[in-house]
């Protein structure tokens, strides 16, 4: 567990005090006050709203002060990082480390160092994948949980994201879109500031990760982006198992009534308004209770997956639902689809489990299980809702039943 130094506690001690400061401003004039250092600008001058003469040369002392401070507060905390700077200790980098605390004196007067120390403390110890950019997007700040995300490696030091564009992770059009807002926010006090947004992220490997990504403007003398990364792939894959549980039915595979009547509402309300077609069928197991009695339970289960899978394959588009409607009775929607179409589709359903045979299951050859089903036609404002068209299909299956089942019935 790392421990803060004295120094870091005071440090950030100064940024939460800084930070409410730069934020709560002056109520009176409406004013940012902004006092990190004796040479930035006056108080009552907006940060945002400075010469370019003054941005570039602020920029580049600021470039250089960010990474001698995130040198300097890593060398602040003995072992407990893997950076290239510990090896400050050494004797041949002993020079180069004492070079990197006269700088960071020197620029810490000029720019107010105590507010970027702080904020680079802060970076290196949240418990988040955070990043600091510049208002180019070039990244100031990183830490390890950053470079274990964006580089995909535990073992990088978190410099090695130090200079590149952050803009670079992002994939269109959200890049666009963020460089127009840090160009903006350049411009006009306007900062680029957001809570969490989801995103998609291009790593360094070449794949892409949804993230969620919340942006805050710190309003100092150069504007910095303080960018919080949070990887969403295990919660994507958690909803996505989750979903796929409340949708689906577990013995068949297929959509569950669920789904069915959503897709029904959906591709009615959809077929309505462009004068499309929809049909739904209805698909009824005969004699399912004599199967069960004879073969049992265990088969009767083995027998409707055989069957879903029958009903499955002869579906003609993607479009189509197929759905375990209830026990021993399955559904489609058939967006786009006319009375000659949803007949073709029922003959092929009843030609594929008249074909069946059960010997893979351990039955003998003789054993066959024939369906009954109905279908109705939704073409020229015919049925008044969703609902009057499924009744129509219902009322199909049962003459088809009644009718002396294994055969195919059209409401007229
Ligand atoms: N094995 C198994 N059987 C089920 C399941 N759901 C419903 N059943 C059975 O399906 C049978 C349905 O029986 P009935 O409603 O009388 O219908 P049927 O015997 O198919 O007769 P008809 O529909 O009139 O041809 C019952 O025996 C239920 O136990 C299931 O998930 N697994």
């Amino acid at each position: 567990m790392l421990e803060l130094t004295s120094t870091a506690e005071n440090q950030l001690t100064q940024i939460s005090q800084v930070n409410m400061d730069m934020f709560i401003g002056d109520t009176k004039t409406g004013n940012i006050n902004c006092q990190f250092g004796v040479n930035e600008l006056p108080p009552s001058t907006n940060p945002l709203k400075l010469e370019p003469q003054f941005l570039s040369n602020n920029l580049a002392n600021h470039t250089i002060s960010n990474r001698a401070i995130s040198n300097q507060t890593i060398s602040n905390h003995t072992g407990a990082h893997t950076n290239s700077s510990t090896s400050a200790n050494t004797g041949a980098n002993k020079a180069d480390s004492n070079q990197v605390n006269t700088d960071v004196n020197a620029t810490e007067t000029k720019l107010g160092g105590h507010a970027l120390s702080s904020l680079s403390t802060l970076v290196e110890h949240i418990m988040e994948a955070m990043i600091v950019v510049d208002e180019f997007g070039n990244i100031q700040m990183a830490n390890r949980h950053a470079v274990s995300l964006l580089l995909d490696c535990d073992k990088t030091s978190a410099n090695s994201l130090i200079g590149q564009r952050w803009q670079s992770y992002l994939c269109e059009p959200q890049k666009s879109h963020y460089q127009q807002m840090i160009l903006e926010s350049r411009l006009e006090p306007r900062p680029l500031n957001h809570l969490p947004n989801e995103t998609t992220l291009n790593m360094s490997n070449g794949q892409t990760i949804d993230v969620e990504m919340s942006v805050t403007h710190f309003p100092m003398s150069e504007p910095l982006f303080g960018i919080i990364i949070r990887d969403l792939s295990k919660y994507r894959a958690e909803y996505q198992q989750l979903y796929k549980w409340a949708s689906t039915d577990c013995l068949t595979n297929l959509s569950n009534r669920r789904v069915f009547d959503a897709d029904l509402k959906h591709h009615w309300k959809t077929c309505i308004e462009q004068g499309d077609p929809i049909s739904v069928l209805i698909i009824d197991i005969d004699h399912f209770k004599t199967f069960n009695d004879n073969h049992g339970h265990v088969m009767g289960d083995r027998c409707l997956q055989k069957i879903a899978n029958a009903i499955k394959s002869a579906l003609p588009n993607e479009d189509c639902t197929a759905a375990r409607y209830g026990g021993e009775e399955f559904a489609l929607v058939m967006p786009n689809c006319n009375t000659e179409e949803v007949q073709q589709t029922a003959q092929l359903i009843q030609q594929n489990i008249n074909a069946l045979t059960y010997m893979d299951i351990g039955l003998d050859i003789s054993v066959t299980v024939s369906v009954s089903q109905g279908h109705a036609s939704e073409i020229n404002g015919q049925f008044r809702t969703a609902n009057a068209l499924l009744c129509a299909a219902d009322t199909a299956l049962y003459r088809a039943k009644a009718e002396g089942r294994n055969r195919i019935n059209a409401c007229c």
